[in-house]
């Protein structure tokens, strides 16, 4: 039970008619900007006075026609809200909640106009709990019953009756003067005995019977207060009484995580039973109906895992070093993010307790009216039955029930982890590590193929076999409301709209703190889920294809691929050893030198992250396994740990072809460049050109190439073009534009193949088949052009580089823009054995190939390739 103090002086405030506030109810006062001014000098006076941070609270006096001040009595009112209104101009609307009656000084000047802060002598006219029993012999439930909309009847019976004849004379339209005198009678019994006579005319006035009550009234001791106080948050009654046999399992189940659901799902459940009851067993809308409940039941409403209040950073930072090798970036920013994210829960702690203490502290000085009668769950019902247009604006302002519930529970608001990485790098397990430091729930969803809306959202129930969206279902099989989601390939979730709606917004509203504690999932209904005490990381295997708005809400984190040495260390210290455990060989073991398992790295597996390698691994340690099984039943050959070289092939068999290793032989007219796939792994891509006889100078593209690098072609072709001359490609009579055509081709035409920044490769690739002259296949190029021969920076480059590393590439021509990012992101390892070249020019990257003298050198054969 909450309470209010009240500070011993008030501005003062006059509310006309029809407008009367009544403790615990809300009224609206429009007030035009100057008179607003006056009033907020007041309330920084008071609250200066009495050294209080802010303090909202006024006395409202009722008046008529403005000098007549009605009775002695007020009201202390909080404001809750100012807003500006639309018209008339210059007027703001102030929302104002009652807080408790107080009565005024005889000699107090008339209110005329909003009065300075004056001392008031404030009793506590509000209830005391032991003065609930004398209600029972006022009983305005029936009355009531009879006067409201059928639809109010069971709120009613949540409503304390020591608010109800308030409410009830604001409600049904009884004379101001009448109202204004009730004000002036602070007690309950009295009240409610002249309400009931009031009451019980309207009734026989407008010829209705009033109903016979089976209210559960709040009961006269102290001590059964708690149970009373139970009924009041409980949603809607006891559904129990005549529901059909297979439903009371259901609902005993309610009755037991009656305390463990929110407000709303606890209606939606009393709603569906009743509905339940009345429809036959056999239709389908039954079993629907049943499986609802079933769900709403099961969710994690108010569960959470208690996660320590002093995380442990040096454990943290353990637990990621336990679980990976290297990753020294990813770890370090995941325990920076830990150590933010504690600062700021411990900071809200401190905040929150420091609040509690200040209300202590204040209750000492100032008097404090206990507000026997109110609590927040209450709010929302007693909301319900405020006159609509005063509900209206208050609705603005208004915190839903559950969320006053568990309003200090700490809610990160930061951004979201984006892991980005070629696949099998570790993106997944460092999010899982992140949780286990935590000591959090972790569950993953995987993203790839969501096309539609329902997939996150859920389907609507009338479907059949509808069910939540990949979300609710998560924190049903977590089972707890605080678990960490792991958001995996979140490229997938394209943010395209189509017929099927659009995933990349529900996931948006989702991950949106500022939406997300009152999540709509279309099975649940009009019940929201709170998600918002959720931990979000998601992964990707690259930005490109990520929704931007998306992209807007994380913070990225790069994982990038691994070279050799660093697989190497991972094979050794966690891929071989789990292998050897899953495979049942933990007592004899299974041992592979170094050589060995580089050969497996270099010779089986071409690709960024360690899945291949783990897999190839597991290959081995399974043929050991057979070895270790047949050496166990015979007693001549026994078991051998040691896995050679040659037993890797043997096992594994022919090395895998690769595409991705470098040409042994140079010829004109063919050049390495870059290519960085969509699943994040950089790698090779052999531009191939030759000279078609017959034609006149034209391109014939082919190798599945997009819009994108056709165009780079063409730009590469026309710079070629236009040096011709200065190249020594155009001499005497000879000119191969007019005989021949150039045929341009990426192999590998299966894949699709797009991007800019093949264009520094075509010029070199078309410069060399005109030209006669080779590029090494141990350069590579990468860089966009322009048509005036400017090379411009490319994206991805870190994972190329890597990619060409793998590939047996040693030197690597690339714009002078990419410099920083090379040089800040590549391991050392590589960068001691690979030349980096940068380049800003076309001219510069011809020249670092062929030399200076390339402008000058005439002397050799021309043309070399031919069909
Ligand atoms: N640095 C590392 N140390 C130890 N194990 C690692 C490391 N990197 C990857 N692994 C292991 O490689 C396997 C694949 O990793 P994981 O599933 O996390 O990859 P991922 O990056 O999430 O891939 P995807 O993008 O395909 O989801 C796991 O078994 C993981 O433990």
């Amino acid at each position: 039970m909450p309470d209010i103090f009240l500070p011993s002086t008030l501005p003062l405030v006059p509310l006309p008619p029809p407008q009367l506030l009544y403790p615990h109810l809300q009224a609206t006062l429009q007030i035009p900007s100057s008179h607003l001014a006056v009033l907020l000098n007041a309330i920084a006076e008071n609250a200066t006075r009495h050294k209080l941070d802010s303090s909202r609270i006024i006395a409202i006096v009722p008046v008529v026609e403005i000098e007549r001040r009605v009775g002695r009595w007020a009201t202390a009112a909080r404001i809750k809200s100012v807003t500006k209104v639309a018209s008339p101009p210059d007027t703001f609307n102030i929302i104002l909640e009652g807080i408790a009656r107080i009565r005024l000084p005889r000699s107090l000047p008339p209110v005329l106009s909003i009065l300075p802060p004056l001392p008031l002598p404030i009793s506590t006219y509000s209830l005391p709990v032991s003065d609930l029993h004398i209600l029972e012999n006022v009983d305005l439930v029936p009355l009531a019953t009879a006067l409201l909309p059928p639809q109010l009847h069971e709120k009613i019976n949540l409503i304390p009756p020591t608010l109800l004849a308030d409410l009830l004379v604001s409600v049904l339209q009884i004379d101001w003067d009448v109202r204004a005198e009730l004000l002036g009678v602070p007690d309950v019994q009295e009240r409610c005995a002249k309400v009931y006579t009031i009451l019980s005319k309207l009734v026989s006035d407008r010829g209705l019977a009033p109903a016979t009550t089976t209210k559960p009234l709040l009961t006269s001791t102290p001590a059964t207060i708690p149970r009373s106080r139970a009924l009041i948050r409980r949603p809607l009654g006891p559904p129990t009484m005549g529901l059909p046999e297979d439903l009371q399992p259901l609902d005993s189940l309610f009755q037991r995580r009656l305390n463990e659901i929110s407000s709303s799902a606890g209606q939606a459940i009393t709603r569906e039973l009743k509905r339940l009851s009345k429809i036959p067993p056999q239709s389908a809308e039954y079993g629907v109906g049943k499986t609802y409940i079933e769900w709403l039941l099961s969710l994690p409403w108010k569960k959470v895992t208690e996660t320590p209040h002093d995380l442990d950073l040096a454990k943290a930072r353990s637990i990621l070093d336990d679980e990976h090798e290297g990753l020294e970036k990813v770890k370090r920013r995941v325990v920076e993010y830990l150590a933010v994210y504690q600062l700021k829960r411990k900071l809200f702690e401190e905040e929150t307790a420091a609040k509690l203490q200040e209300k202590k502290t204040t209750k000492t000085t100032h008097q404090a009216v206990q507000n026997a009668a109110f609590d927040a769950s209450t709010a929302g019902e007693l909301l319900e039955l405020i006159p609509k247009d005063e509900r209206k604006a208050l609705e603005e302002t208004q915190t839903p029930m559950d969320d006053i519930l568990t309003k200090d529970v700490y809610r990160d608001k930061g951004p979201i982890l984006l892991l980005v990485g070629p696949p099998g790098v570790g993106k997944t397990s460092i999010a899982r590590s992140l949780a286990t430091s935590l000591g959090r729930k972790f569950h993953r969803i995987s993203l790839g193929g969501v096309r539609d809306e329902a997939e996150i959202r859920g389907h609507r129930r009338t479907y059949i076999g509808a069910l939540p969206g990949l979300l609710v279902q998560g924190l049903r099989k977590v089972g707890v409301a605080n678990p960490v989601i792991l958001l995996d390939t979140a490229e997938s979730a394209v943010g395209t709209s189509n017929f099927h709606g659009d995933p990349s917004a529900a996931l948006l509203e989702a991950l949106d703190p500022a939406q997300n504690w009152s999540f709509h999932d279309h099975y649940l209904g009009d019940v929201p889920i709170d998600l918002s005490q959720c931990m979000f990381i998601a992964t990707a295997n690259t930005l490109d294809t990520i929704s931007p708005p998306l992209l807007d809400r994380c913070e990225t984190i790069t994982c990038s691929g691994y070279v050799t040495s660093e697989k190497l260390a991972i094979a050794k210290r966690f891929l071989l050893p789990k292998q050897v455990k899953e495979n049942g060989l933990l007592a004899v073991g299974v041992q592979m030198g170094d050589g060995v398992i580089e050969k497996v790295i270099t010779e089986f597996t071409f690709e960024a992250g360690v899945r291949s390698l783990e897999r190839e691994i597991s290959r081995i340690c399974r043929t050991k396994a057979v070895e270790y099984s047949t050496a166990r039943q015979s007693t001549h050959s026994p078991y051998n740990p040691e896995v050679t070289s040659n037993d890797v092939d043997t096992i594994l068999g022919v090395a895998h072809f690769d595409p991705d290793v470098r040409e042994e032989t140079h010829r004109p007219g063919v050049v390495t460049g870059l290519a960085w796939q969509a699943s994040g792994t950089g790698g090779i891509m052999l531009i191939e050109t030759t000279l078609v006889p017959g034609g006149n100078g034209q391109l014939v593209l082919t190798g599945s190439l997009g819009g994108v690098i056709s165009e780079s072609a063409q730009l590469g072709l026309t710079w070629v073009k236009s040096h011709s001359a200065s190249l020594g490609i155009l001499l005497g009579d000879t000119d191969p534009y007019k005989s021949h055509d150039i045929h341009l081709h990426l192999p590998a035409g299966s894949v699709k193949k797009d991007g800019p920044s093949a264009g520094i490769g075509m010029v070199l690739a078309i410069a060399s088949l005109l030209t006669g002259r080779v590029v090494p296949s141990t350069t590579a190029v990468t860089g966009e052009i322009t048509l005036r021969g400017a090379v411009t920076p490319v994206g991805g480059i870190k994972e190329k580089v890597l990619g060409a590393h793998r590939a047996g590439i040693r030197k690597i021509i690339l714009p002078k823009k990419n410099l920083r990012e090379v040089m800040a992101d590549l391991p050392e390892s590589v960068k001691d054995e690979m030349d980096f070249v940068f380049v800003g020019t076309i001219e510069e990257a011809l020249e670092e190939v062929w030399g200076k003298d390339i402008w000058t050198d005439t002397s050799r054969p021309r043309l070399e390739a031919k069909l």
